[in-house]
């Protein structure tokens, strides 16, 4: 029996769709003008068209000499002006060549250039080319990258390096993002204590509170760490009501059926109750609702299915809610390292890495061995219900794709 015909667990595809389709209902319309040092990993809010031909004005690709080709028959040319970057060149003579360099204009009436390799300068300032020469050779042309008014970036792209170099080389100094998306964070589990403090019986450290904190921050959020929530269904309705003006809620543990697990219970209970039980692994019990109106995202407290669904859930949907065009990881395909006999119900999200371009998982899968995921270089895709032997293709998502 695959997921989709097993009536408790919604598959993947299902479920992302209906985050998706949550978050774009529940976009975050507020911009901000910000310089471009503070603009990495925003979301761009209005496209940025080019205020300016890119590059603004024709410029040689080379070191060399700058010649209208109409005055060439094969003879040398004198050299009639010096041109370097960063300075204004005078209409070329006709007869004539210029002294050019890398990134200088071409001086009007010049259409190609000559690297100097292929030149020779004469005892009386002349130049012979030693080659036959194109027109329109070594020159960038004006507005060849970018023409000014066209749209250069859409509104919802993720902003990182190559985005803001790009905006900067058109002169933008500022760009209009969404505000940050305020998200609170709350850990879940009456054996959880921080690190820093000793281990009483039973007890362990909390993990899930530094790997999502951090993660929030590189995703441009502003976080409000709400730490631990004990294991007490009234302390959980009290701690859910208590965090003020936030766009999200996010948090780990208590979503299973246990009997200590009470955030799906408050939610229950708070009638808004949107999604539960997926069929992934890890992250089977991921929980979304709301309380009071604030969305809830419950992800399972093992801190791989809190990676897991954080990555491949809970990201796409906040990155969507701030108009995010691409949110989802695309991964490529790669054949699998290992043989896979046994098809399962849930889609396997395998803490991997790539070996001679084969996928080859860690030994330990347990949902509860964060180790697996410092190892991995990725998660390998294995769909539900499907077995593989080695040489198989299955998709790989790199994790490189998903921080931040
Ligand atoms: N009878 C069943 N039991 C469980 C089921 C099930 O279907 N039936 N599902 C299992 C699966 S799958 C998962 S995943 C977990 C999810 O449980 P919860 O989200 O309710 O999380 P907890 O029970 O609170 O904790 C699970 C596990 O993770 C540890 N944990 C929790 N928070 C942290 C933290 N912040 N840092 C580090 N480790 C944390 C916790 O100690 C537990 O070991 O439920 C299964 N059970
Ligand atoms: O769905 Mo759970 O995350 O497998 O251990
Ligand atoms: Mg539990």
């Amino acid at each position: 029996m695959s997921a989709c015909d097993h009536p408790g667990l919604l598959p993947m595809e299902a479920a992302l769709e209906r985050l998706l389709a949550l978050a774009g209902a529940s976009l975050i319309e507020e911009t901000e003008q910000v310089v471009l040092a503070e603009a990495d990993g925003r979301v761009l809010a209005e496209p940025l068209i080019a205020a300016l031909d890119l590059p603004p004005w024709a410029n040689s690709a080379m070191d060399g000499y700058a010649l209208r080709l109409a005055d060439w028959t094969g003879q040398a040319l004198p050299v009639s002006q010096r041109i370097q970057a960063g300075t204004a060149p005078t209409p070329l003579e006709p007869g004539t060549c210029a002294r050019i360099f890398t990134g200088a204009p071409l001086p009007e009436g010049a259409d190609t250039v000559e690297m100097q390799e292929n030149a020779e300068l004469d005892e009386s300032g002349c130049v012979n080319f030693r080659e036959a020469l194109k027109a329109g050779q070594n020159v960038r042309a004006q507005g060849q990258e970018t023409r000014i008014g066209e749209c250069v970036l859409p509104a919802g792209t993720r902003l990182g390096p190559i985005e803001l170099g790009l905006a900067a080389s058109l002169g933008a100094a500022r760009l209009s993002v969404r505000r940050r998306l305020r998200v609170a964070v709350l850990s879940t589990g009456d054996e959880l204590v921080e690190p820093g403090q000793a281990l009483g019986p039973g007890q362990i450290y909390n993990s899930n509170r530094r790997l999502l904190i951090a993660w929030l921050q590189r995703l441009g959020c502003s976080v409000v760490d709400a730490g631990i929530l004990p294991d007490d269904l009234q302390r959980t309705r009290e701690a859910l009501g208590a965090l003020g003006e936030v766009d999200l809620i996010l948090s780990t543990g208590g979503v299973s059926v246990g009997e200590a697990d009470f955030l799906g219970m408050a939610l229950r209970e708070a009638g808004e109750l949107t999604l539960w039980k997926l069929a992934i692994k890890p992250g089977k019990p991921l929980t979304f609702g709301h309380y009071q109106g604030v969305p809830v995202i419950g992800l399972p407290g093992n801190p791989a299915s809190t990676l897991v669904t954080f990555g491949l859930l809970a990201r796409p949907y906040m990155l969507r809610r701030l108009g995010g065009l691409r949110v989802e990881p695309l991964g490529f395909a790669v054949p699998a390292g290992f043989t896979w006999s046994k098809p399962g119900m849930r889609r396997e999200y395998l803490r991997a890495r790539l070996e001679h371009g084969r996928v080859v998982p860690y030994a330990n899968q347990s949902s509860g061995v964060l180790r697996s995921a410092a190892w991995a270089e990725g998660l390998a895709e294995v769909m539900e219900g499907s077995t593989l032997v080695e040489g198989d293709m299955l998709r790989f998502i790199p994790l490189s794709e998903i921080l931040g």
